[in-house]
């Protein structure tokens, strides 16, 4: 299994070191725009193996997409991370750029590759990957629903002081203010969650949830990257291993859940071909309005998009 990494800065070197030390991949190719900086980071990762133990081997090079040929999985994590003050759909259109060239790069070394989008704003970045690469929709997956559910995971684990692990749920929605947490879907070993915590206590998480990026931006100056990076690399292993594992993941709508292009996160089946299967969940009256505002919310970016790289309407 040959992996690339597009991006050394923080999610993407993260996610090379997950995909290294986890050994899910034989190869990982780290490739930036800043000169030097892929390969020192693929270096220092490389150097770490006989310490931790692993022996995947990762390479880092400056813009050469010859060695990123033969990808089964590239992950596109290239572009600004926002500042303090700034919403993810603020970087659209510088990372609109960057993401169309990288796509249309990888695709030519990699025809066959799943694409993994990580840059924001994540639902639309997806969508220009899916555009730009012709590929089928199954092939390019937007990585967000994982890290979304891992911070409300993390937040119930402190509100019941027990361990994240035993903490399942599910959220759907944009990568976005507009996230959709699903409480009536969460369970803690087994136990509906309804049960273990009042109203207001879980009223509290999702919100602390839907603004989690947020949250970290505003303690950092920048972005997240620990979980980011690791939520990737989660979904690669899920691909490599074909585990059939199911998370929510960004993908183009064609009709389920009653939308039509738009590219939302929903829960996935993630095996060898990518996306094996949509799955539609019951949703209640409220739950179907949360997901509508939230397919809005895409949409509205999504024309912006158009209407940066002069697609047609
Ligand atoms: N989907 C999600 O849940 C998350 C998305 N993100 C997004 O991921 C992106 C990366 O975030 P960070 O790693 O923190 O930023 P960063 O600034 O640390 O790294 C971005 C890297 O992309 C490189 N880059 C820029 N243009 C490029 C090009 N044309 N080709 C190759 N490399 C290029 C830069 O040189 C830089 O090293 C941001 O857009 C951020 O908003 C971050 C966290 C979570
Ligand atoms: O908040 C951001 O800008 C980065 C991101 O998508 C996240 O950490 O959820």
């Amino acid at each position: 299994m040959k992996v690339t990494v597009i991006g050394a800065g923080n999610v993407g070197a993260t996610c090379a070191d997950v995909l290294a030390y986890r050994e899910i991949a034989n190869e990982v190719v780290l490739l930036d725009i800043k000169e030097g900086i892929a390969e020192g980071k693929a270096l220092d990762i490389w150097q770490k193996a006989p310490i931790t133990l692993y022996d995947t081997r990762t390479i880092g090079v400056t813009n050469d997409y010859n060695r990123t040929a033969n990808s089964d999985v590239v992950v596109i994590t290239s572009g600004m991370p926002r500042k303090p003050g700034m919403s993810r759909d603020d970087l659209i259109e510088v990372n609109a750029k960057i993401v169309n060239s990288v796509t249309e790069n990888v695709i030519k070394h990699s025809p066959n590759a799943i694409l993994i989008v990580v840059s924001n704003p994540l639902d639309v970045m997806t969508y220009a990957a899916h555009v730009t690469s012709k590929f089928p929709r199954t092939r390019v997956i937007g990585m967000a629903g994982i890290l979304d559910t891992a911070r409300y995971r993390a937040f119930l684990a402190d509100a019941l002081n027990c361990s994240p692990k035993d903490i399942q749920a599910l959220l759907m929605g944009g990568h976005g203010d507009t996230m959709v947490p699903l409480p009536r879907y969460t369970t803690v070993a087994g136990i509906p969650v309804t049960e273990l915590l009042d109203k207001e206590t879980i009223d509290a998480i999702v919100q602390r949830t839907i603004h989690g990026g947020g949250e970290l931006v505003k303690l950092m100056g920048t972005s997240a990257w620990y979980a980011p990076g690791a939520a990737a690399a989660q979904m690669v292993e899920a691909i490599a291993r074909d585990q059939r594992r199911i998370f929510p993941c960004c993908v183009k709508l064609e009709g389920e859940y009653g939308i039509d292009n738009c590219y939302l996160g929903v829960p996935v089946i993630l095996g060898k071909n990518g996306v094996e299967k949509i799955i539609e969940v019951s949703l209640n009256e409220e739950e179907k309005k949360l997901l509508e505002v939230s397919r809005q919310k895409v949409s509205e970016v999504m024309a912006a998009y158009d209407r940066i790289v002069g697609v047609k309407q």
